[in-house]
């Protein structure tokens, strides 16, 4: 049900060539279904260079293999380094914060203009690999911001002008590691690696392992998987972007869960997520002539107001 995109028309290789308008159009339909119905697609022939993902899923090892004292040096919130609760090393979390058993994860999360302390005397190439991703996610995203912008019949540029990866903004990387769990763990009742949530920001682009266990809610409510297809990228929409377009397009509720397979939980898996937002005084405004279904309001207000456990709803 996740439909797949080719977006070779557009991808990133081809840096000089710019699309007739009628494959634009034609590109731009296929996303516009995808996101519209969904909220998810698989993107193949997009040109972005993988074997960054690989590497930096090596490097992340690394970190990941430390001794967990050397870890929580990097801890969100009480880190030494840290400077927010969002940025760093995190263990203990509940993304879905009305379940009560905590992921089956650990991850770290580092944003584009973060002055908090990388792990560079553990992991020494862990900011230069994770920045220069950073900087290649946001390029694909700027095209597939386009290309949504036309399939919104709306001006190009809508949202790639609030998009400025020099301007400070929420942009982060995660990378993620679901350990194998322990031999005998008993997994609690509604306990998973990653609990049920959509994302906040604009685009999400998921790179994830060959293991398994990404989930993605249908319209009956259903969980589906989102089996890994080798060479593409899972892209989701986030909160923003939904409240940007009117509910036109779908943020879709999601989760990570631990495969009833036993060599599965016991091998665990690697995924990487790049959560993509707007700049922080972008305002997310509907283009509806009439005013739309939200009120205006400046993406770093809904990120904090999002992050403090806040709904905006209106
Ligand atoms: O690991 C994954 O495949 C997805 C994780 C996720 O949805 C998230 O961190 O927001
Ligand atoms: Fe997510």
């Amino acid at each position: 049900m996740i439909p797949v995109v080719d977006f070779s028309t557009y991808n990133l290789r081809d840096v000089t060539s710019s699309p007739s308008d009628e494959a634009l159009a034609n590109l731009a339909t296929d996303v516009y279904r995808a996101f519209s119905e969904v909220g998810f697609l698989y993107l193949e022939n997009h040109g972005f260079d993988l074997s960054l993902i690989d590497n930096y899923m090596k490097t992340s090892k690394t970190f990941f293999n430390l001794p967990a004292e050397t870890k929580k040096k990097y801890l969100v919130g009480t880190g030494e380094g840290s400077k927010d609760m969002y940025h760093g090393y995190i263990l203990h979390e509940h993304t879905d914060a009305t379940s009560k058993a905590e992921d089956l994860k650990e991850c770290f999360n580092a944003y584009m203009h973060w002055n908090g302390e990388w792990p560079e005397d553990d992991s020494p190439s862990f900011k230069t690999e994770n920045l220069n991703i950073m900087e290649k996610c946001c390029e694909l995203n700027k095209r597939i911001l386009e290309v949504i912008a036309i399939g919104m019949k709306w001006p190009r540029d809508t949202f790639t002008k609030h998009h400025n990866n020099d301007k400070v903004s929420q942009n982060t990387l995660r990378t993620l590691n679901y350990f194998p769990l322990p031999k005998g763990y008993t997994i609690q009742p509604d306990q998973t690696r990653c609990g049920q949530h959509s994302d906040y920001g604009s685009l999400t682009l998921v790179f994830q392992d060959n293991i398994g266990g990404l989930e993605v809610m249908n319209r009956d409510g259903d969980f589906v998987p989102a089996t890994p297809i080798p060479g593409t990228i899972v892209v989701n929409l986030g909160d923003m972007m939904q409240r940007w377009t009117d509910d036109k397009l779908k943020s879709t509720i999601h989760r990570v869960t631990v495969p009833n397979d036993t060599t599965h939980a016991v091998k665990g898996r690697q995924s990487m997520v790049f959560f993509n937002c707007p700049d922080s005084d972008g305002m997310i405004q509907s283009m509806d002539p009439n005013g739309g279904k939200y009120k205006p309001i400046l993406c770093n207000d809904y990120f904090q107001m999002r992050l403090a456990g806040i709904k905006v709803i209106d």
